[in-house]
């Protein structure tokens, strides 16, 4: 049985005390993982302040970001075993990890390589009141030791869009997996050690949130920083955990993101968007679409296509030929997918198409599938218009004018993404200019500039990451006077 350990120091640790990690697939047992208790992330805290003040404390930032190339470039050689981890612990189609996932895993650690080199800090001459002149200019330090919390839909792609700038700006970061996804954030340890980042600078500690590491990570007072990708609800703990010490925090939440379709969009093209917005990843990713708005001349015409596009789907594992959409991550999470589904049953929705469970066979009869799935009917009030559901689903209402889809998109107290679909440029430009969100899509989705600000508004997110955004999360900036 294959054995997920924390890896401190340098050094991969067992603890004894373990759970399962299970392939969403085929709901078999893949691995034991070793659970990390208030020793170990003081360990790792230890080790980490030790890191500081040794070898990679002193590193230049260009010595510092050729070492994350060559993590970036390990990576790519060992792309097979990264790929291989991903999909046991995901399930998710292999086309997709090997496309997504993967190739972002080392893209987030070139992107912020070469922007901690090439970005300035500001400096100002100024006339002093005795006559003279003085000089200031602003100096960047790191936050310290990083807390890194991770969610479970893309596990490598998402903790390296933490870890990439953390490292580049001189932090040490101890990473806390989801309890679902352990095995590629293990796997990055080996390559630390390969390419020869120094012991202490990446660890990873496994568990669950409240009473295991990741509440020991957040509450420890040598955590000098915390960042976090997850639900909302969660977020809410971590900030009062992050409260005593006031570390800062940088937050990527839960989000209930609209798509609005005019009717003068491109009608394919649409379609297309939408349907990967609803159902890509098994519709486990943030930014995907559970609300769609069409213009009611198109109304019925895009229902239709939708429809076929979500049957169109091949439901199965990583390797099934042609698969378009594989399993949620657990049995639990399967069964509150389930329940909106039956909400929305109850709540007298009009089933497009899905709302149950496929029939598959073979090794794929106990994985964690669930049908993709459309409704339309239900008021604005209904739950599955108001909570994240984070599974293959979407609810489609018309709307008349721009105000009014304006007003449907904004309501909610999510504010994390929005996809805008019109053939009217200024459409767009007005139309992203009120949305209340971090991330407008117009005519296209999860197209993604890495030097750009990403994150949420309102209940999705406290801060923004990207380019040289994510320096001011994972910096001090100091700024000095020169009396001349
Ligand atoms: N905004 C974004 O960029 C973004 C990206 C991906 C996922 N998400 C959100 O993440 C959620 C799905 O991921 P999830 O189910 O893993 O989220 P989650 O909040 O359940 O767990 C995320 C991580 O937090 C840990 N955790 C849980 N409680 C904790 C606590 N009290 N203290 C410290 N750590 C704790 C978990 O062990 C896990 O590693 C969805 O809401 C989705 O919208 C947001
Ligand atoms: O599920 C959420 C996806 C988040 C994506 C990113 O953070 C990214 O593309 O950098």
């Amino acid at each position: 049985m294959k054995q997920f350990l924390n890896f401190i120091n340098g050094e991969f640790v067992a603890t004894g005390k373990t759970f399962e990690n299970r392939n969403p697939a085929t709901n078999q047992v893949i691995g034991l993982v070793h659970e990390a208790g208030q020793a170990e992330v003081d360990a790792a805290v230890a080790a980490a302040r030790a890191a500081l003040k040794g070898e990679w404390g002193r590193m230049s930032v260009v010595r510092r970001a050729e070492l994350l190339h060559a993590v970036a470039d390990e990576i790519n050689r060992r792309f097979d075993d990264f790929l291989e981890a991903e999909i046991a612990d995901t399930g998710k189609p292999r086309s997709l990890a090997s496309h997504v996932d993967i190739p972002r895993g080392a893209a987030n650690f070139k992107i912020f390589a070469d922007i901690v080199k090439n970005v300035p800090t500001e400096s100002f001459q100024m006339a002093t009141p005795d006559g003279g002149t003085a000089l200031s200019y602003a100096l960047r330090t790191p936050l310290g030791v990083v807390g890194v919390i991770c969610p479970w839909n893309l596990p490598l792609l998402l903790m390296t869009w933490k870890v990439g700038p953390a490292l580049a700006c001189g932090n040490t970061v101890i990473v806390k997996p989801s309890e679902e996804t352990p095995a590629t954030a293990t796997l990055l340890g080996e390559v630390m050690n390969a390419v020869g980042v120094p012991k202490g600078v990446y660890q990873v500690l496994h568990g669950f949130g409240p009473g295991s590491a990741g509440e020991f990570i957040t509450r420890h007072p040598g955590i000098n920083g915390i960042t976090f990708t997850g639900e909302t609800r969660t977020g809410e703990a971590i900030m009062a955990a992050a409260a005593k010490g006031v570390r800062p925090v940088s937050f990527e939440l839960g989000g209930k993101n609209a798509g609005i379709v005019f009717a003068d969009a491109d009608f394919e093209k649409a379609v297309a968007g939408i349907t990967r917005s609803a159902f890509e990843n098994c519709g486990q990713v943030c930014l995907g679409t559970e609300r769609v708005y069409v213009q009611r001349p198109i109304f019925e015409k895009f229902v239709a296509a939708l429809k076929e596009k979500a049957e169109g789907l091949k439901i199965g594992g990583p390797d099934t030929p042609g698969v378009g959409i594989g399993p949620l991550i657990s049995a639990e999470h399967k069964k509150k997918v389930l329940g909106y589904y039956e909400r929305a049953r109850a709540e007298g929705a009009t089933i497009v198409t899905g709302g149950g469970e496929p029939q598959l066979d073979g090794e794929l009869a106990h994985g964690h599938f669930v049908q993709p799935t459309i409704w339309t009917g239900l008021p604005e009030t209904s739950a599955v218009i108001r909570e994240e559901i984070f599974g293959p689903c979407c609810h489609i209402a018309p709307f008349d004018t721009e105000e009014e889809a304006i007003a449907l998109a904004n309501d909610t107290d999510y504010g994390l993404a929005t996809t805008v679909w019109t053939s009217n440029l200024e459409t767009a430009h007005r139309v992203a200019a009120r949305i209340d969100v971090g991330l407008c899509w117009i005519n296209s989705w999860f197209l993604r500039d890495l030097r750009t600000a990403f994150g949420g508004a309102k209940a999705s997110g406290i801060g923004r990451e990207g380019g040289v955004h994510s320096l001011e999360f994972y910096t001090e900036l100091r700024n000095v006077m020169v009396k001349l």
